[in-house]
């Protein structure tokens, strides 16, 4: 299935290779007709962010190398000062790149040689592109580390060298570059954290190749399109039918949590909200939810839901569109047991998160198994390892890896929260946040989304697509909440009341 119209295409390694595979074999467009774009578009890139000042390319024996050597004739030619040089003797580069050597005016490439990285205005990493696997090997590995602690800002050919372009995974050393130039399509590996971090600015650089190719990319950004998706209320709508969500969780201390998901499933459209929480503590939610609903449930006496209260929670949420659970429930053993006895008997879409996630830690599918509607959960990091049984660091450093993971084994759509936030689909889509919000890094802002996805699901919007209309909102939000003053001393309160704001975006 093609991606949707609000997803931007990002292509894997494999992917690239078979739409230049094609472009070559059935659109009969000459391999170095498409290097000859490639090279331009990049001088192009090169000559807007470093328009002045000696421009050093680093070329390995690929076609990555050969771009660069195209870029340094086009550059060279306008009068541009340039230097080339060469990871491998020029004898071991393919033939492609060779042909480009031939055509290069001027001064001969030289060995690599890291004094001469000091010369630059900007580097140019060539080195490795999407046919790199694994860790940079000898010499690469000692010429990535060179670039990376020159002075110049790198911009990248296609691919940061060191990152893998389809997971984002950074085995060894790795170039942080100032942008890198996309060749056609941007690679999944400029997104994803940790790649994304080393890919600075991407810029989309079009070689020619034509619409209709072989590949179906399963991976995507998240784009504004997908808020038009959203259900507005119109004449006829109710409180009802604007979407009625349940929020179970909250226990002594962690009262803010639910309160904050439900003032931001009610600032995100939802008619009608309901916070099911510990008796004890009703009158903290009732003093500050002034249009929500409060529901106390049985408790353990001293503010922790009691495993007892399946039936009253079942009872809270019969006349719910979407349940969040989880948001300040706390690690207390009895409410961790209800929480699993819950997750499997809620007959709408469940959102689980917090406290919620880690009751189902080591076993996703055997909880979710019976689920007969769908479940999104919203680990971070953190809380996706313990979910999985992995380290955390471990989640760092595949994380796309991970969630696709985690997706298949629970059946239930996995959103890894971070800068590079991934919604990963059982069938293995993801779709991928722009991120660069980070007024979001602060207490709260989980359980913001969490009640933002709750009120897209309640209106009914498929699964997938609700999800990542919560995913944009709550970046959007995060972002119009920093405008005025920048990312710190934002608090998710502020978040909250520019949801409104940013869902009419
Ligand atoms: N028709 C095409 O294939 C086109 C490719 N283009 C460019 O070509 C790139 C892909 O070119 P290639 O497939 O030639 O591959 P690369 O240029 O990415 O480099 C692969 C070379 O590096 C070596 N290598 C692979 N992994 C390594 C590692 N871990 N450590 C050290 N050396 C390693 C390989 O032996 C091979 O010689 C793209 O990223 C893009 O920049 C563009 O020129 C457009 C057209
Ligand atoms: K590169």
């Amino acid at each position: 299935m093609s991606l949707p119209r609000w997803m931007e295409p990002l292509l894997e390694a494999g992917e690239m290779r078979e739409i230049d595979r094609w472009a070559i074999n059935e659109r009969t467009i000459a391999v170095d007709e498409l290097m000859e774009r490639a090279g331009e578009g990049l001088a192009g890139v090169i000559s807007r962010r470093a328009p002045a000042g000696r421009v050093v390319f680093v070329c390995g024996k690929g076609n990555n190398g050969g771009d660069g050597i195209v870029a340094a004739r086009v550059l060279r030619q306008a009068g541009r000062d340039v230097e080339v040089l060469l990871v491998w003797p020029a004898e071991w580069m393919g033939s492609d790149a060779q042909a480009q050597l031939k055509k290069l005016p001027g001064a001969k490439p030289v060995a690599f040689e890291a004094g001469r990285l000091n010369k630059a205005q900007v580097i140019v990493d060539c080195v490795l592109g999407t046919g790199s696997s694994g860790k940079p090997r000898s010499p690469a590995d000692q010429v990535i580390s060179e670039m990376e602690a020159a002075k110049a800002p790198v911009i990248a050919a296609d691919v940061p060298s060191g990152v893998d372009a389809t997971t984002g995974e950074v085995e060894g050393p790795a170039v942080h570059c100032v942008a890198t130039a996309a060749f056609h399509r941007p690679k999944v590996g400029l997104w994803v954290r940790p790649g994304k971090e080393y890919a600075g600015e991407v810029d989309i650089v079009d070689i020619g190749i034509p619409r209709g190719g072989p590949a179906r990319p399963d991976a995507g950004l998240i784009g504004s399109g997908v808020l038009r998706e959203v259900p507005r209320r119109g004449a006829t709508s109710t409180k009802f039918s604007s979407g009625n969500v349940c929020i179970i969780g909250g226990s002594r201390g962690l009262t803010g949590a639910p309160a904050m998901t439900a003032l931001a499933a009610m600032r995100a459209g939802a008619g009608y909200v309901t916070v099911g929480a510990p008796a004890s503590l009703e009158l903290s939610f009732t003093v500050r939810l002034l249009e929500a609903m409060v529901v106390g449930l049985p408790e353990d006496g001293d503010g922790h839901l009691d495993a007892s209260g399946l039936e009253p929670v079942l009872k809270a949420v019969v006349r719910a569109d979407a349940v969040v659970l989880g948001p300040g429930l706390s690690k207390n053993p009895q409410s961790q047991a209800l929480a699993r006895a819950v997750a499997p008997r809620i007959d709408v879409p469940l959102v689980v998160d917090a406290d919620g996630l880690n009751a189902l830690a080591g076993q996703l599918e055997e909880i979710l198994a019976g689920r007969r509607w769908p479940t999104v959960l919203t680990p971070h990091a953190g809380e996706l390892g313990r979910l999985l049984e992995v380290d955390s660091a471990e989640v760092e450093r595949s994380r796309l890896r991970h969630v696709r993971e985690a997706a298949a084994i629970s059946k239930a759509f996995v959103v890894l929260k971070g800068d590079d936030t991934l919604v990963a689909a059982p069938s293995g889509r993801v779709a991928i946040s722009r991120g660069r919000a980070p007024g979001l890094a602060t207490a709260g802002t989980g359980d913001v989304l969490s009640g933002v996805i709750g009120a897209m699901l309640a209106k009914g919007m498929p699964v997938a697509q609700g999800a990542c209309a919560g995913v944009y909102a709550h970046l959007r939000a995060g972002q119009i909440a920093a405008a005025p003053h920048g990312p710190d001393g934002v608090i998710a309160s502020d978040v909250i009341a520019s949801l409104p704001a940013a869902l009419s975006a």
